[in-house]
């Protein structure tokens, strides 16, 4: 026996001995609340890195419109992106209306821009306008047995031939919108403002969205219906500034829902702009295009539409299908449709 332990005191550790597997216990406590602690503390690491790689992975523009992580589809809403004016003249009228507008749009902070018709090709341009939130005005001159100047002939050439091409069919414009003021003279009876009146139904009948009644100006001061073909023109300039302001608001007119699609006879159009009968004529894609239509806020597609509206909300693969169809029917359109065929 080594006499050195008998002077070794270990009572203190007797207590310590007789608890030590409440010792252990306390031991494996703390280990498992430190181990606990430094999940909890990766995990939250992880979550806020993870939140900043996707907030860079999602482009500027989208976070922009961001509130809190939810995009919000109000926001920075822009109704018209701009004006283009497009005009066809001979000698320099409708090119004259066409800058006076423009000078009228550009008091409402929108961009335009003036367009020679002679310099647009609507083979390659005019299905742009469908996505662009631009509001196209076309000022026309009627001219000999009911042409177009020389300037918007092709440009006239094309429209007539793809609103009667069923490649193209009735929705090949749908979302663009357009106005339009025919300049003629009504001693010419029989093709008054013929251009006009037919640039707005090619364009209707295309599938594009008429914002406002097609105006018509008249160099013969007996007849025309503000004393001159410049008061005809101030006329419709104001009536289309002020559509313009209604769509740049993303404003909808309110209804009594008494009229077609929901459209207002009564508070949408003036009616010295309405001819009688012209809304409630039966406006269905099918009927004769020589018919003279009149005009007014509209799309051919979306009159066609109010027909079929309940089989079509019924089926709605269908739906699906017509536009899958559509969308064949414009690339077969644009590959098949030949300059000057
Ligand atoms: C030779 C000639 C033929 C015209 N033929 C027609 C016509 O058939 N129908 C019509 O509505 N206006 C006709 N007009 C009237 C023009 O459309 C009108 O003067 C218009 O304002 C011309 O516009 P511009 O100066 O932009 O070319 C004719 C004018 C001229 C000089």
């Amino acid at each position: 026996m080594d006499p050195s332990l008998d002077t070794w005191d270990f009572s203190p550790l007797i207590p310590l001995w007789i608890n030590r597997y409440y010792i252990y216990l306390g031991f494996a406590l703390g280990i498992s609340l430190w181990i606990c602690f430094q999940i909890v503390i990766r995990k939250q690491s992880f979550i806020f890195k993870g939140k900043n790689s996707q907030e860079r992975s999602i482009p500027k523009a989208t976070r922009d419109l961001m509130t809190d992580g939810y995009i919000s589809l109000h926001k920075k809403e822009d109704f018209v992106s701009g004006v283009k004016i497009f005009y066809g003249s001979q000698t320099g009228t409708a090119k004259e209306f066409a800058t006076i507008l423009a000078e009228a749009v550009t008091s409402l902070h929108l961009p335009v821009t003036i367009i020679n018709l002679k310099e647009y090709d609507p083979d390659d341009n005019l299905v742009e306008e469908v996505t662009s939130k631009i509001v196209c005005a076309f000022l026309v001159a009627t001219y000999t047995d009911g042409r177009p100047t020389e300037s918007a002939e092709w440009f006239c050439k094309w429209l007539e031939e793809a609103s009667n091409d069923f490649r193209f069919g009735k929705t090949y414009l749908k979302g663009m919108r357009y106005a339009v003021f025919g300049l003629g003279n009504s001693a010419y009876a029989s093709h008054f403002n013929k251009v006009g009146k037919n640039v707005d139904k090619w364009l209707w009948m295309l599938g594009a969205h008429r914002v406002m009644t097609r105006g018509e100006g008249d160099c013969n001061v007996v007849k025309s219906k503000h004393g001159s073909i410049e008061a005809d023109f101030r006329a419709w300039k104001s009536k289309f500034i002020s559509q313009l302001q209604v769509l740049h608001q993303g404003e909808k007119k309110s209804c009594d829902g008494n009229c077609r699609k929901g459209k207002c006879e009564s508070s949408q159009h003036g009616s010295e702009e309405m001819e009688p009968g012209s809304h409630t004529k039966d406006r269905s894609h099918q009927r004769d295009p020589e018919e003279e239509e009149e005009p007014f806020e509209s799309s051919s597609e979306e009159e066609s539409g109010t027909e079929d509206h309940q089989s079509l909300t019924s089926v709605v693969d269908v739906e699906d299908l017509g536009k899958i169809m559509n969308l064949v029917k414009k690339e077969k359109g644009r590959n098949g449709f030949q300059k000057g065929s």
